[in-house]
């Protein structure tokens, strides 16, 4: 507490860091999050959820309002910074050394070695250089081809599957998360999965044995897709198994591990196959020297980093992101039309046929689609937080007039979800899903008045068609130097994905006539109880939709 005053900023106290593992193992039972969220009165309910990593989301930009947009935690632990401040964050993600990430948090993430996601310093900055080339528009072009080829695969599946008259009803969720492992095995390794598993693979050659058969190869428990959803959904036990326990205890001791060494043995070999496979692969002449995916693009850089992981993460945020435009789009049937409207706008002049769209020329033309990403994000980013710790060398923070010096070892906090909803940078309309705020020919837009200020350039915003909002502002992507490797894959992925099924069908929720209402409000419910459960902001329940075909 003395730490705490010494910083001159506003403080409150805690009995628990965020990341003690002790709280968080609590957090974890169902019980004590439903004592926390509907027997505490609403202003302890707050406090405890700002200390809550899966919760953040709730508190939306309350305690930044009661404390400043800048206020310190004080625990047990140590002292943890909140900071929901643009101008703040902006110098926090410029510094080269001073505000590094808490690598003990991302031990998790090294499962098959250091990468690019958690390291620091020159290790960091060499995974960095050969990582950001296998990002290349090679790579871009590949997400754009496989997503529309994926998304039209979907909805003939959908067509077979859930016709009900003129509609399709189903409850997307599994597609989506299929659908964007697809797309990053055909992007991330050069891996082409059909939406629907073929018949047994022949032979155990490289060329069929990343196949989505129904069995696996011999010598294999999973098939490459099925190792990767495996991943998505135990990463923590894959983690236990192959790291914590003593690597000379026979694995029959330990019979409930046993998907977990077999996932990450399978996905191991499927890995060195690929990289095998990639190295035959690079064109040797014609094409850039970057490669036509990220697996390439990283063995001709001569330093393969194992990405995996963020893999699975990316692929969990898009899915994500993918759901709650789905719900937000369905929710609002005007926007939806004038998102139609724009993708028609694009398609003139263009070919009818999806196999035709042309990445180069169609893309840079769906702003509004891009427009619904970007404002879903903001309003639900799927990372809610980003940790920082202060380094020995962290320079003072200018904020309000004055410095701030926070003690080295302190953690942190990007409040996300604070600074997206503050009125301060987006308008008094900051809690109204409302894409059209980023379309640049909206000149009623609060973030047309940016225009003139210089050096509003932020991760995933560099558009000539789109708004500026003030730097450090909008970081779903984070910002700087460490900011996201894969923003533009991921925004390609969606709006190649938007543009098909939007082109084609109109969405709204599946429910029995006269129940229009209650399904809006469950909906509406839905939302806002998302909580951030295996790394990304996710909703808890499913809302099943209906497809209507555009005549
Ligand atoms: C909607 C989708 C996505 C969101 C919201 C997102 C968000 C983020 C955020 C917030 C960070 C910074 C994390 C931190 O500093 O702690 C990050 C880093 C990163 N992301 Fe993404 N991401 C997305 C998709 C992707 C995809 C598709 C890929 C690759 C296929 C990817 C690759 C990376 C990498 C490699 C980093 C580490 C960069 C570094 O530390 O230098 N991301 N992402």
């Amino acid at each position: 507490m003395r730490r705490a005053t010494a910083t001159g900023l506003r403080w409150t106290v805690f009995p628990y860091a965020e990341l003690n593992t002790f709280w968080l193992t609590l957090c974890s039972f169902d019980s004590v999050l439903h004592i926390i969220n509907f027997w505490l009165p609403a202003w302890l309910t707050d406090v405890v959820n700002d200390n809550v990593m899966t919760h953040h989301f709730w508190v939306k930009d309350r305690r930044t309002r009661q404390l400043g947009k800048l206020y310190v935690v004080a625990t047990p632990d140590n002292l943890c910074c909140h900071v929901a401040d643009a101008a703040v964050i902006s110098q926090i993600c410029s510094s080269r050394s001073g505000f590094p990430k808490p690598l003990e948090v991302y031990g998790s993430m090294m499962l098959y070695g250091p990468n690019v996601v958690a390291t620091e310093g020159k290790e960091w900055t060499r995974h960095r250089r050969h990582t950001i080339a296998a990002f290349g528009e090679n790579t871009i072009a590949t997400v754009w081809q496989e997503t529309v080829r994926q998304t039209t695969q979907m909805l003939d599946h959908w067509c077979k599957k859930y016709t009900m008259g003129t509609t399709l009803q189903l409850s997307p969720k599994d597609d989506i998360l299929k659908l964007t492992l697809n797309v990053l095995c055909a992007a991330g390794f050069g891996v082409q999965l059909p939406f629907q598993a073929t018949s047994k693979a022949d032979d155990s050659s490289i060329s069929t044995m990343f196949r989505d058969t129904a069995h696996p190869l011999p010598g294999f428990q999973f098939t490459l897709r099925a190792v990767m959803e495996y991943m998505m959904g135990h990463w923590n036990s894959i983690f236990m198994a192959n790291t914590m326990l003593p690597t000379w205890m026979p694995r029959a001791l330990v019979p409930f591990f046993k998907d977990d060494f077999a996932a990450y043995d399978d996905l191991g070999k499927y890995m060195n196959a690929m990289i095998a496979q990639a190295n035959q692969d690079i064109p040797k002449e014609g094409l850039s020297a970057r490669g036509q995916n990220v697996l390439q693009g990283l063995v001709r850089a001569q330093n393969l980093v194992d990405d995996e992981d963020e893999s699975k993460k990316s692929s969990l945020t898009r899915g994500a992101t993918i759901r709650f435009a789905l719900v937000l789009l369905a929710l609002h049937q005007d926007i939806q039309e004038w998102m139609y409207e724009g993708i028609c706008n694009a398609m003139d002049g263009n070919p009818t046929s999806l196999n035709e769209w042309d990445y180069a020329t169609m893309y840079p033309q769906l702003v509004a689609p891009l427009c619904v990403m970007l404002e879903t994000m903001r309003m639900y980013p799927p990372a809610p937080v980003i940790l920082r710790t202060t380094a020995q060398d962290a320079e003072p923070l200018q904020h309000e007039g004055g410095a701030v010096m926070l003690p080295p070892g302190s953690h942190v906090c990007f409040n996300i979800t604070s600074l997206h909803y503050n009125t301060e940078y987006w308008g008094p309309d900051a809690s109204k899903f409302e894409p059209s705020r980023w379309d640049r020919r909206n000149r009623d837009s609060f973030l047309a008045q940016n225009e003139d200020r210089p050096g509003n350039v932020a991760a995933g915003l560099e558009y000539p068609t789109i708004h500026r909002p003030i730097r450090g502002s909008y970081i779903p992507f984070s910002d700087g130097l460490r900011a996201c490797l894969g923003k533009k894959f991921a925004q390609v992925e969606f709006v190649a994905f938007l543009a098909v099924i939007f082109s084609r069908y109109r969405v709204d929720f599946a429910c029995a006539p006269g129940q229009k209402k209650e399904a809006h409000e469950k909906a509406k419910k839905a939302l806002e109880e998302s909580i951030c459960a295996a790394l990304a902001l996710d909703m808890t329940v499913e809302i099943p939709l209906s497809f209507t075909p555009r005549t």
